[in-house]
């Protein structure tokens, strides 16, 4: 089935501010040199790299009141938070390329205002290792980016969680979460206290990925924007090692393959995420040249013989 995809608009947001290790900042020309654009490009896809988003550089000092780097944290997200707004309104589909997953919180407030604004349905289908659901109170390490789950449920200092406006960007109810294998012992207390829905790797391999995607998706429709959050850390350090919290155990070559696949035959794809590409820790560039592949994937490059 060919699709056709609104316009797309990529931002890089060159920054590690809140990872616990330098080098996600290098994860956006990691991308680019593995040849992003391009294969948007051959999928048929009207897109304009628009360049990086500016910010603070990052201080590397250690947490104060349980946050590294808030001040830092919160102005790398404004940006985001205006660059995926101003894209949203111009009808255009914003891709943020991390960076690490905080700028998670900037992205998905500007298209959680643009959903509202519009009557627009919102899923958000967070691919991680992490369920990302840390506080200030119970973080292991002050990373912003083990929280921008939490800070977008409105759980979190008010300047993270009152980026997009007076009221929590999202519900609880309306993120799922796939590939989770790495959650602190008082995260998983607070992850199952507010219900957080999660696909983890025993589920996974228990019941397969073709089921977990079809869950994970179910009640879609022609009205829901579906944004993906994907953290590279989903899949396994054998096939993605350019990443700061790798978590063995992770998500294979086809299961990673046949979510992107899923997620295309929705056709409800509105906005995404690239994040975690650590190329100071890759080997050559393997890891943001495998997202690359999925992200064609994500735009409707298929192996089928069926279609
Ligand atoms: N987006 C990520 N890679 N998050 C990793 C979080 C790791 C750990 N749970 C922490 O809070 O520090
Ligand atoms: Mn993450
Ligand atoms: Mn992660």
């Amino acid at each position: 089935m060919q699709q056709t995809y609104p316009p797309v608009s990529i931002f890089g947001v060159p920054t590690d501010v809140g990872a616990g290790r330098r080098g996600a900042s290098m994860g956006p020309e990691g991308l680019r040199v593995a040849g992003l654009v391009e294969a948007l490009i051959a999928r048929g896809v009207d897109v304009a790299d628009l360049g990086d988003l500016k910010g603070p550089k990052n201080p590397w000092t250690g947490p104060e009141a349980g946050y590294r780097h808030l001040d830092e944290v919160v102005a790398w997200n404004r940006a985001v938070l205006d660059a995926s707004s101003a894209e949203l309104a111009r009808g255009r589909m914003p891709i943020m390329l991390g960076g690490d997953h905080c700028l998670a919180i900037g992205s998905i407030a500007a298209v959680a205002n643009h959903c509202r604004a519009n009557g627009r349905k919102l899923r958000v289908l967070w691919l991680d290792a992490h369920t990302d659901f840390n506080t200030s109170q119970i973080t292991p390490s002050g990373n912003v980016h083990g929280m921008p789950v939490a800070c977008l449920c409105g759980i979190g200092p008010d300047v993270l969680t009152r980026l997009g406006g007076e009221s929590p960007s999202m519900q609880v109810a309306q993120f799922r979460q796939i590939g989770i294998r790495s959650v602190d012992p008082d995260e998983k207390r607070m992850v199952k206290e507010h219900g957080l829905d999660i696909y983890d790797m025993r589920y996974i391999d228990e019941v397969g990925m073709r089921r977990v995607v079809e869950e994970a998706l179910e009640g879609l429709d022609a009205d829901t924007h579906l944004h993906v959050s994907f953290d590279v850390d989903v899949l396994d350090p054998t096939i993605a090692p350019g990443t700061g919290t790798p978590v063995p155990g992770g998500i294979n070559y086809r299961e990673a393959q046949l979510i992107m696949e899923m997620i295309a035959d929705t056709g409800c794809l509105g906005s995404l995420d690239i994040v975690e590409v650590n190329t100071a820790l890759d080997q050559g560039n393997t890891t943001a040249e495998l997202a690359v592949d999925l992200v064609e994937s994500l735009f409707g490059k298929s192996t089928l013989m069926r279609d």
